[in-house]
């Protein structure tokens, strides 16, 4: 018997998960999809979504590539400290981060106690097709993005393993990661 339009009828890791009401913080790797996994799963759980890249972007009014090119990365990561503080502040219901803010220890205290953080990973092949697309990451723009990655994956990961949540990812589509980020915040708390 069914009646899956009532919202009792919502299926129960999805209404577990809407008991979270910390901001849901996204971490990892570049191109992993926190960005895009992020939107739909604020979708999904009824809640606001923000990018913090796209915050940053705003209030510089420019883009990543342009501030690091402009300032260099010390520069832009002040910002990205700034910002998020802001949006953890302002007590949004997902927020995406780009891939090196968690690695900030005041970032990362701060999201750690007054958020969830979920650390999406998934293997370096996948990421280096995604993030292939588009050129618009200054730590990749170089010769060989491979072990950019690599060495980033082995130097952050200790630092992403402090997120209370862990998903792999493969290469299925978004809507399958955002289920399996559904039932492991279920499965918290
Ligand atoms: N699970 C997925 N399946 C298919 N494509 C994905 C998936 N996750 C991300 N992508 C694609 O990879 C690219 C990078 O994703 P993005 O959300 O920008 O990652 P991040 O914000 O972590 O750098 C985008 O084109 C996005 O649509
Ligand atoms: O990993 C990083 O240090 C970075 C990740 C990027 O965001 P995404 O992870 O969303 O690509 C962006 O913040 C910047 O290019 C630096
Ligand atoms: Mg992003």
């Amino acid at each position: 018997m069914s009646n899956a339009h009532t919202p009792h009828d919502m299926s129960d890791p999805l209404r577990q998960a809407r008991r979270i009401t910390r901001p849901l913080v996204l971490v990892g790797l570049m191109g992993v999809g926190k960005t895009s996994i992020g939107r739909r799963l604020a979708s999904a759980l009824d809640r606001d979504f923000v990018d913090a890249d796209e915050e940053i972007e705003r209030a510089a009014d420019r883009t990543v590539a342009e501030i690091f090119e402009a300032h260099g990365e010390a520069y832009f990561r002040d910002g990205e400290r700034r910002v998020i503080a802001r949006l953890m502040e302002e007590g949004h219901g997902v927020i995406a981060t780009g891939g090196g803010a968690f690695v900030d220890p005041e970032t990362r205290a701060l999201v750690l106690d007054q958020g969830l953080a979920i650390w999406l990973d998934c293997d370096i092949e996948t990421l280096v097709e995604r993030t292939s697309r588009k050129n618009t990451r200054p730590l990749l723009k170089t010769s060989d993005p491979h072990a950019i990655l690599r060495d980033l994956k082995e130097q952050r990961s200790p630092v992403y393993a402090q997120a209370q949540i862990h998903v792999v990812t493969g290469d299925g589509p978004h809507e399958l990661a955002v289920e399996r980020i559904i039932e492991e915040l279920a499965a918290w708390q």
